[in-house]
């Protein structure tokens, strides 16, 4: 993480403890590298995104470990969403998006040509606000994605190729449920339509469903704003049990939800840049901006 450079002026910034002149670099005491052990999963590097004229994203850089929940906290347009599409590159689908600057996973660039898209976001899953399963069987949301993959042949194509995966797919319909705690739930009930479960069960098979390509990373945009507090509970379990197989990185706009489930927290604030980034105990009880402080506390955003 290269050091935070704030040279605009407090007006600019939109900080209220600020007068007129004064420079936020006054008040906002740079905050430092953020050094963590082990390996960078993520290295975006002056990431700008723009939609049509207006810049969404500005200078971002910042490196995500691997193996960790990040939460990405910040008030409504401030570019959460923006920048974690960035990650698989999901804003090349939006026409008006234009992106600048450098993202690696794996010290591999993803913003290069040649990237093979349906690849990165094979390694690179995202899980949804609203659970959006597939009508179709509870088993069938599992194995749909590796079956078009060609991960796994059945009914026709196995016999044209002379190969029976069911029991893999068995293997990997159990595995993927329990990775997502809710096997026990609905081992049982294997071939009832998806759209049967409650909105926390629909959820945590949107997160089966995105375990089954093998991902490395798993992108999540709010996945538990449309849940009651007990399906949302078993969501945050959930992230803290998926982190240690998986890197997560998690928008939510629940700030004790950041502070419960994450281990670092980037804080984004309006006009879409990233203003601190640092171990989550730090960033809640111990932040170097005046501006993420009074963000925290609620005196603004
Ligand atoms: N598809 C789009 N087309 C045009 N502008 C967009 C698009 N998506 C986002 N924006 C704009 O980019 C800015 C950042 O939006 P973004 O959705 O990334 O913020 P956010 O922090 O995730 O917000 P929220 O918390 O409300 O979901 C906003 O000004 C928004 O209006």
């Amino acid at each position: 993480m290269s050091e935070h450079i704030a040279t605009e002026t407090a007006t600019d910034a939109q900080s209220p403890n600020t007068t007129a002149g004064e420079t936020v670099e006054a008040v906002e005491d740079e905050w430092t590298e953020y050094d963590f052990a082990g390996d960078a999963k993520f290295s975006a590097t002056d990431l700008n995104v723009w939609y049509g004229d207006d810049h969404a994203l500005h200078d971002i850089t910042i490196d995500i470990p691997e193996n960790s929940v990040t939460a990405l906290i910040g008030p409504s347009g401030c570019g959460k969403s923006t920048f974690l599409r960035c990650l698989n590159r999901m804003n090349d689908r939006i026409k008006a998006a234009r992106v600048e600057g450098s993202v690696e996973l794996d010290g591999r660039e993803i913003y290069q040509e040649g990237v093979d898209l349906v690849e990165l976001r094979k390694r690179v899953g995202q899980v949804f606000q609203s659970p959006n399963p597939f009508p179709k069987s509870i088993r069938e949301n599992i194995v749909y994605g590796p079956r078009k993959h060609g991960d796994i042949q059945t009914g026709l194509l196995s016999r044209l190729l002379g190969r029976d995966d069911s029991d893999a797919e068995d293997d990997l319909v159990e595995r993927c449920l329990r990775g997502a705690a809710l096997w026990d739930e609905v081992h049982d009930r294997l071939d009832d339509n998806a759209l049967g479960l409650s909105g926390g069960q629909q959820q945590r098979l949107c997160i089966a469903r995105a375990l089954a390509v093998d991902p490395d990373v798993l992108l999540m945009d709010e996945p538990a704003s449309a849940l009651d507090p007990i399906a949302t509970s078993k969501i945050e379990d959930l992230v803290e049990d998926l982190a240690e197989e998986y890197t997560v990185v998690i928008v939510t706009h629940n700030m004790q939800q950041a502070a419960r489930i994450s281990d670092q927290t980037a804080v984004f604030l309006t006009g879409g840049e990233l203003v601190e980034y640092g171990d989550t105990d730090q960033i809640f009880e111990n932040p170097q901006s005046q501006r993420v402080e009074d963000y925290i506390t609620g005196k603004f955003g």
